[in-house]
C-alpha cells in the first residue's frame, strides 16, 4: 500500500492570504501530490464561484441532512453560515497518497485535531491590523459594515492562534510562499512518510555482505 497522504489545515483571519497562498502552493504541484479540500457551505455564492469548484454550494436543509448522515469531518458556524469537510472526500484523497489542504476556521482546526493528531496545522497571520483592513478593502468583495464585522472576527481568529504547529506572518507574499513550501518538505521528509519508498534502498544497506 502507497504511504498515506499528509493533511494540513490552514487557518486565518479572512484576508490574511490564505486562499492565495493555498493557490499559490497548489501552482507548483500537480494534482497527483496535492489538493485542497472543496468544503460544503450554505452561504450564498459569491460572483466568479463555481460550484464544486470554490465550495460546493448547499442549502441548510441539505447540510443538516449531512450533519445528520455523520458526512463531515468537521463543521463549523462562520460569520452566520455552516462550513463542513467530507469525510469520505478527504479519506479517499489521503488514500491516494494525495496531500490535502483544508483552508478551515480554528472551530474545524480543532475538531480535526482531536480526530486526527498527526494532522499538520498553520496559522496564517497578517502583518498588522492595518494591513489585513487595507487587505478586505482591496479585494472589493465586502462592504464597509461587512468589513466592520469581518475584523471583528479576525480577533476571535487569531485569539487561537497558539493552538497551531506553524504561524507564518504574510508580509512579503513570495517569503511566505517559501515558508508554507518549507513546512509541507518538512512534512514530506519524515521518516514515517518515507519507509515505503526507502524499503528497498534500506534493505541494501542493511544487506549481510
Ligand atoms: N470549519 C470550517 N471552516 C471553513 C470551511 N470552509 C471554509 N471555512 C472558513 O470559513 C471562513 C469564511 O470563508 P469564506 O466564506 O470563503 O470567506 P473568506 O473569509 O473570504 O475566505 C474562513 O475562515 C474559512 O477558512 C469548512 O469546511 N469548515
Ligand atoms: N503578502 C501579501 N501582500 C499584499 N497583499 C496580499 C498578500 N497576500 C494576499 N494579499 C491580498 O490580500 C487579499 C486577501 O487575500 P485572500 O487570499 O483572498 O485572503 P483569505 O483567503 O485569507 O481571505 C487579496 O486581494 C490578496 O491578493
Amino acid at each position: 500500500m502507497a504511504t498515506s497522504g499528509n493533511l494540513f489545515i490552514l487557518s486565518a483571519p479572512s484576508g490574511a492570504g490564505k486562499s492565495s497562498l493555498i493557490s499559490a502552493l497548489l501552482k507548483q504541484a500537480s494534482s497527483r501530490e496535492m489538493q485542497v479540500s472543496v468544503s460544503h457551505t450554505t452561504r450564498q455564492p459569491r460572483p466568479g464561484e463555481v460550484d464544486g469548484q470554490h465550495y460546493h454550494f448547499v442549502s441548510v436543509e441539505k447540510f443538516k441532512q449531512q450533519i445528520d448522515n455523520h458526512d463531515f469531518y468537521e463543521y463549523a458556524e462562520v460569520f452566520g453560515n455552516y462550513y463542513g469537510t467530507s469525510e469520505v472526500a478527504i479519506d479517499n484523497q489521503l488514500a491516494k497518497g494525495i496531500d490535502v489542504f483544508l483552508d478551515i476556521d480554528w472551530q474545524g482546526a480543532q475538531q480535526v485535531r482531536m480526530k486526527k493528531p498527526d494532522v499538520t496545522t498553520i496559522f496564517i497571520s497578517p502583518p498588522s491590523r492595518q494591513a489585513l483592513e487595507e487587505r478586505l478593502r482591496s479585494r472589493g468583495q465586502d462592504s464597509e459594515e461587512v468589513i466592520a464585522s469581518r475584523m471583528a472576527q479576525a480577533k476571535a481568529e487569531c485569539s487561537h492562534y497558539q493552538e497551531f504547529d506553524y504561524i507564518i506572518v504574510n508580509d512579503d507574499f513570495e517569503q511566505a510562499l517559501a515558508d508554507l513550501t518549507t513546512i509541507v518538505n518538512n512534512q514530506r521528509l519524515k521518516r514515517s512518510q518515507q519507509i515505503e519508498n526507502h524499503q528497498l534502498l534500506f534493505k541494501d544497506l542493511l544487506a549481510n555482505d
